[in-house]
């Protein structure tokens, strides 16, 4: 160890006299527990820097608040312990903080029919800020699923109900004649087009939060769409799908306003906001729908 006191820039003086935003990491790699998963997640931390004086903030400081939730669930008293950690480590140069965390959560999900299932990752995202006003948490996930149009299911079912007058002009039908035909491509000649679509889910967390809902926000989700992306998939599983997806037809507009009416029964939620994408294979463009909710 260097024995000579060594130069500190940071606690020096600047003439420049102006206070930052934002000053801190982007990206730190920090493991975690999220909804009872091992989640690698990716940190950015830091605080402003209002002593306009003050040439430079301890980034070692910010580092260490971050390390407290190495291995830890996260939730709401962690997260506030660490933005706490940020400003008391910087009093009299800071007045607020702030704490992002970003990863997927690896969640097992049941096959529709065959007993098999499979992880599927969840995009999240928590942001949290303190400062004069208070604390503020947000919580971000993304959400995959299945979308069919009911425009184009309406079309396609057109397109065979004139095939099947064409075929079968008789009033009088035979029966294994039309069961035969149900079963080809000649007969069941159009069909609807779907896509992969994703929710992307904001709640801002009401007062008195412990735990940060993310089951419970992605369970009610898949809910409430209904055709969630699948995992591990047999035949039986996928003539399920289908199933359901003929069931469960949506615009982007459907897919917003069933999300919107399910967030608002959300006990944690004093606020938010979402965003569906359809995914169009129609066009080359998205269909994108938004909402929220008391959200400023
Ligand atoms: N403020 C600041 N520090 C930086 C930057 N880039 C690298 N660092 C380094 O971050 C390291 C940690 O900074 P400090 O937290 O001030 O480290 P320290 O002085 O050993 O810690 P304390 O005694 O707690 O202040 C220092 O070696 C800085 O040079 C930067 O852009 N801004």
């Amino acid at each position: 160890m260097n024995e000579q006191p060594l130069p500190d820039i940071a606690a020096q003086a600047t003439h420049h006299d102006l206070p930052l935003d934002w000053v801190g990491m982007a990206g730190i790699a920090l493991p975690i527990r999220l909804a009872d998963a091992a989640v690698t997640a990716s940190v950015d931390i830091g605080v402003s820097l209002d002593d306009a004086g003050a040439r430079g903030i301890h980034m070692s400081r910010l580092y260490l608040a971050a390390q407290r939730l190495v291995h830890q669930s996260l939730n709401v008293p962690a997260v506030l312990q660490v933005l706490d950690d940020c400003l008391s480590s910087h009093q009299a140069l800071s007045d607020s903080a702030t704490l992002t965390l970003r990863g997927e959560v690896p969640l097992k999900r049941p096959a529709l029919v065959s007993p098999l299932n499979g992880w599927k990752g969840y995009p999240f995202e928590v942001r949290a800020r303190q400062d004069g006003r208070g604390v503020n948490i947000e919580l971000q996930v993304e959400v995959g699923y299945s979308s069919t149009c009911p425009c184009s299911a309406a079309l396609a079912r057109q397109l065979i109900q004139q095939r099947f007058a064409w075929d079968f002009p008789d009033q009088q039908v035979d029966y294994s004649s039309v069961l035969d035909w149900l079963g080809s491509t000649q007969g069941i000649i159009a069909t609807p087009h779907s896509q992969r679509s994703t929710a992307t889910l904001q709640l801002r967390l009401a007062p008195g939060c412990v735990d940060l809902p993310v089951l419970e926000l992605i369970d009610s989700a898949e809910q409430a769409l209904g055709t969630p992306l699948q995992t591990a998939v047999k035949r039986a599983d996928e003539q399920a799908f289908a199933l359901a997806n003929g069931q469960n037809l949506m615009f982007c507009e459907d897919a917003a306003r069933r999300l919107h009416r399910t967030l608002r029964q959300l006990p944690q939620a004093s606020a938010f906001r979402l965003k569906v994408v359809h995914a169009e294979s129609l066009h080359a463009h998205d269909a994108v729908a938004h909402s929220c909710w008391n959200w400023n």
